[in-house]
């Protein structure tokens, strides 16, 4: 299957508009489906320290580097610094931990994983970051889980401006003031729990439109993420699934579909505020 269209960052990196999310993937099990997912055509995996699984994503990164003779550069990885780890050296320690793990000299993006605004540590977090990309170990920094104000204090004290900003987002949660100050901002979306961790793909409307167009509720919702704009996640743990979230790029919605997607929005979280982490 042809690998995603990419977008481009606001420093000129390239990230594939669908990745591949590991949050639940179990340790044992992270090596073969991540190496599924990369032999279906992802060319985007998404982790964190929190996930406990980035040596098995780190194992089928390098082992498909070597088998099918594909560049490190055509691979693009995410990892994420915990909240238990921010501050700036234990950023720095908490980054060599995470590349200790995956077995790579260089990361792709590494991202704040909660602004955990009462730990007050995510701007001494970042300037960590901006160390590491100036130190060029990693590709591009961001954030994730940042409300406006986070993102205006953080753009107030720091210099590089986050490339992404990734979030909870879905029909049900379309985040719009924050994804309109996105693009003022210059700042990419991505879309965790772009499914709604699979609560959405039983939305009535979504149904409906995936029978109009005999596609799968799944293959409806990521491609009105993919019609927003947004760079989406999701997970899944089989071969058809996985082969079918990435398949989002020979079908388009009707303005009028894209209209009942976007009355869908009623400001539901599947997971955690982010004024609520800490
Ligand atoms: N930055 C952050 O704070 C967060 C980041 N994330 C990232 O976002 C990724 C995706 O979010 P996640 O919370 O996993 O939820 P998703 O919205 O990706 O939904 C995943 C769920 O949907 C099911 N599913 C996936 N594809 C299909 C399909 N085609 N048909 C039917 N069911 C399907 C999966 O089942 P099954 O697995 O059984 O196939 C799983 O239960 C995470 O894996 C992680 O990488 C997630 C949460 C927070
Ligand atoms: O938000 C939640 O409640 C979750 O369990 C996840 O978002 C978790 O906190 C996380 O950050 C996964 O990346």
């Amino acid at each position: 299957m042809e690998p995603a269209p990419k977008l481009n960052f606001n420093n000129g990196v390239r990230m594939d508009q669908v990745g591949f999310g590991t949050y639940k993937v179990p340790a044992p099990d992270a090596a073969d489906l991540v190496t599924l997912a990369l032999g279906t055509g992802y060319r985007h995996i998404d982790t964190a320290a929190l996930y406990g699984n980035e040596e098995g994503v780190g194992e089928a990164v390098r082992d498909f580097i070597a088998d099918e003779n594909v560049n490190r550069n055509e691979i693009f990885l995410t990892s994420k610094v915990w909240n238990t780890d921010q501050g700036y050296d234990s950023t720095l320690r908490a980054f060599d931990a995470t590349m200790a793990r995956l077995g790579l000299d260089t990361l792709d993006l590494y991202l704040i994983h909660w602004p955990c605004p009462e730990r007050g540590l995510f701007i001494d977090t970042y300037r960590a970051l901006e160390e590491l990309y100036r130190s060029g170990r990693v590709r591009a920094i961001g954030v994730s889980n940042f409300l406006p104000d986070h993102l205006q204090q953080l753009m107030d004290a720091t210099d590089v401006v986050p490339a992404v900003n990734q979030v909870e987002l879905h029909p049900w949660l379309q985040q719009r003031p924050l994804t309109k100050l996105h693009q003022e901002l210059g700042i990419r979306t991505v879309a965790w729990s772009p499914l709604g961790r699979g609560a959405v793909l039983a939305d009535p409307v979504i149904s409906s439109i995936a029978a109009d167009l005999g596609v799968s509720p799944a293959r409806v919702i990521l491609r009105w993420h993919m019609e927003q704009g947004n760079i989406a996640i999701p997970k899944a743990s089989s071969a058809e699934r996985i082969a079918e979230n990435l398949d989002v790029f020979s079908f388009e919605l009707t303005p009028e579909q894209q209209t009942a997607i976007t009355g869908l929005d009623r400001n539901q979280r599947s997971g955690s505020h982010p004024d609520k982490v800490n």
